[in-house]
């Protein structure tokens, strides 16, 4: 997969040269571009903002510099082909498990975090006459710039991609995966020692009775997510409960 990232704030995106992504990366699994949007600017200030038409709060990021920024991306990539637009947006769909899946199945995806109020909405109207545009919000809160978002979205996409994650298994049993674990959360999780500031490890846990080990995650999964996400439990049906743990 190729990742391409344009940004006011490049050296925000370091963290995509460290661990799992960093990993990917040096494997030849993942190839990240990250470009300063600032490099599409042609006045002395190197400006990327203005003032909103209509009124209003703050600065919206100026149409030119990200279409020249786009056309550059695009340039750079396989011939013939083009990535999906990836938007960083409070406004987007919720980036979920579901969402990284499918972003994860994608040859290239590029990613345009915004500053300052967002960007001039023509330049996401012109994007998608030639690319596929998803606009996805990480949660209901407002970050200062979408950089943020975009790490958050690298791996949770990279972690999904073939030979990333070290143990295949893992996928199976996250929050939110697919299958037996889809509307779920994870259970708690122990390792040794056996006991620890006289707090011990759940018996069952040490019964080397694995379908009956099973049977507790999943109870403990679905107690965690009947406290924390009556959202997620709201979509469950009754017979799910029991097909679920079929599943396991
Ligand atoms: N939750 C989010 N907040 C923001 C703010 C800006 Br500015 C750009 C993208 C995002 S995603």
């Amino acid at each position: 997969m190729r990742i391409d990232v344009v940004s006011i704030f490049p050296e925000y995106l370091e963290p995509l040269n460290i661990s799992l992504v960093g990993k990917a990366r040096a494997r030849g699994q993942l190839d990240v571009h990250v470009h300063d949007l600032r490099g599409w600017t042609h006045d002395v200030h190197r400006t990327v903002d203005d003032s909103p038409y209509g009124g209003g709060p703050g600065m919206v990021m100026k149409p030119e510099p990200w279409g020249e920024a786009l056309d550059a991306v695009l340039g750079q990539g396989p011939e013939g082909e083009v990535p999906t637009l990836v938007v960083p947006t409070p406004s987007g769909r919720p980036f979920t498990q579901e969402l990284a899946q499918e972003l994860a199945g994608r040859p290239w995806l590029a990613f345009t975090p915004a500053r300052y109020e967002g960007i001039d909405r023509r330049v996401i109207e012109e994007a998608a006459t030639r690319m596929p545009v998803v606009e996805a919000s990480i949660g209901d809160y407002v970050l200062a710039g979408g950089e943020v978002a975009v790490l958050v979205m690298v791996e949770a996409i990279a972690r999904l991609l073939p030979g990333v994650l070290g143990n295949a298994e893992s996928h199976r049993d996250d929050s939110f995966a697919p299958g037996a674990m889809a509307d779920l959360l994870e259970g708690p999780v122990y390792t040794k020692p056996a006991e620890w500031r006289g707090r011990t490890v759940p018996d069952i846990l040490l019964s080397g009775n694995h379908g009956r080990i099973a049977r507790w995650r999943r109870e403990q999964a679905f107690a965690r997510t009947l406290a924390n996400r009556a959202d997620l439990v709201a979509r469950w049906r009754h017979a799910d409960f029991d097909k679920k743990d079929r599943e396991a």
